[in-house]
């Protein structure tokens, strides 16, 4: 008889706690999508906890590295202010989960253009993630975009990129063209990333 697939129920109580747990989860070779999304969700927001990576940049969203998860994976926060939005992007074949530390983002979910880039990009959802939500997010089920759409409030996102990258594709909505983007880091462990700019005009 088959074994019940028993995965175990994680509650992780500080950003530190979750680090660990991650490190624990990805040291094994079979990692777990639920697992890990649900261990993301577990954790309850406390900006104390995340203020010295959340740097902020007046015109456009900022990524800061928080861990590099022993060459597993790479943990970072993302920064938005009000009215920023990334581009329409893919996450060059890796693993991408998204919790909300702070505020809103929309995400929503466009088809893979065809071979040339065949005019207007098929939209697929909508929706938007609240604090603490956790979402998933791979190059099979589609491309994204994640924007904070108020312009009142800044929004603070937590990511987890498995294996890390460091470029991954642009998408014009309008013509399905794709451009290869670089992505660099605005700050790493809390210190600002010495020449490093927000993510750039074109990357948006
Ligand atoms: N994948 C994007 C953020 S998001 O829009 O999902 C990045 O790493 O910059
Ligand atoms: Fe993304």
């Amino acid at each position: 008889m088959e074994q019940p697939v028993q995965t175990e129920v994680w509650k992780a109580q500080t950003l530190q706690e979750l680090i660990q747990i991650l490190h624990h989860l990805f040291s094994s070779d079979k990692v777990s999508i639920e697992e890990v999304q649900a261990l993301m969700e577990s954790y309850e927001s406390n900006p104390v906890e995340w203020m010295k990576y959340a740097q902020f940049d007046q015109y456009r969203y900022t990524r800061n590295l928080v861990d590099k998860g022993n060459g597993k994976f790479n943990l970072m926060i993302l920064c938005w202010g009000e009215g920023h939005g990334s581009s329409i992007h893919d996450h060059t074949d890796s693993h991408c989960f998204m919790k909300i530390l702070q505020g809103n983002l929309k995400e929503t979910l466009f088809e893979w253009p065809g071979k040339k880039g065949t005019g207007a990009m098929t939209k697929k959802s909508e929706r938007v993630l609240g604090e603490n939500q956790c979402a998933y997010i791979n190059d099979s089920i589609g491309l994204h975009r994640v924007e904070n759409t108020s312009h009142t409030e800044s929004a603070v996102s937590l990511h987890l990129y498995s294996p890390s990258f460091d470029s991954c594709n642009t998408f014009d909505q309008r013509t399905g063209h794709k451009h290869k983007v670089k992505m660099t880091f605005y700050s790493q462990f809390g210190e600002r990333t010495p020449g490093a700019t927000a993510v750039s005009q074109e990357n948006n």
